[in-house]
């Protein structure tokens, strides 16, 4: 795990979560809202809520560029008005206008191996997988996109390491050590 300082702060999220499918963005940002006492928003239920269409149905209908689009508009607006947990689509920092937005926020980076991670979502009606060998997919664009989630996360941790209990905790201790750098246990 590594961790630089940073962020957060009264008129921002507490955290917002990144990271590849299946890395436990979604599961783990609600687990980790109810434990700090704050609300939670996952931007892909967002997106279903506003435009009344599943994730799927978007990208077979509208389109991938329409809706990194609708998914821009939303995770901008959600940055600005939401002060608890945040749990962005995996896709979400590939547009520069997201990554622009989390400029100064605490974003944390659930880090997850392509084995460990495609075994959470083979099966799943994530569209991105949905043709061809989606384990070959899922491997290219997990290494497409590994520096972006780096490039913009101000906390790492493993995802794959423990349960979605474990993960939570690890997150809530590294952002401990932010608040109280002198902290030592
Ligand atoms: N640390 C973990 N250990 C075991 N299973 C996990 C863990 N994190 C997530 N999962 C499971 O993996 C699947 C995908 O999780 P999800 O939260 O939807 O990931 P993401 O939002 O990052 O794509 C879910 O079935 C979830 O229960
Ligand atoms: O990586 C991606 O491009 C996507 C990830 C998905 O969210 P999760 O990361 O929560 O699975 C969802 O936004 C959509 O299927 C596209
Ligand atoms: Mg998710």
């Amino acid at each position: 795990m590594t961790s630089q300082p940073v962020t957060g702060g009264p008129d921002r999220p507490v955290a917002v979560l990144v990271g590849f499918m299946g890395a436990g963005k979604s599961t783990v940002g609600r687990i980790l809202a109810d434990r700090l006492g704050v609300d939670f928003v996952d931007t892909d239920a967002e997106i279903v809520t506003r435009t009344g269409q599943s994730i799927p149905e978007i990208f077979t209908g509208a389109g991938p560029t329409r809706f990194r689009q609708i998914e821009c508009d939303v995770v901008t607006d959600v940055l600005q008005n939401h002060r608890g947990v945040v749990a962005l689509g995996g896709g979400a920092v590939t547009t520069e206008a997201v990554r622009d937005a989390l400029d100064g926020y605490r974003v944390v980076h659930l880090k997850i191996g392509a084995e460990d991670g495609f075994s959470r979502v083979s099966g799943s009606d994530r569209p991105l997988l949905a043709d061809g060998d989606p384990a070959a997919r899922y491997r290219e664009l997990l290494t497409e996109r590994a520096e972006i989630y780096s490039g913009v996360a101000t906390i790492e941790v493993d995802a794959a390491d423990g349960d979605v209990q474990d993960v939570a905790d690890v997150i809530i201790a590294a952002i401990a050590r932010e608040l109280v750098p002198e902290r030592t246990t």
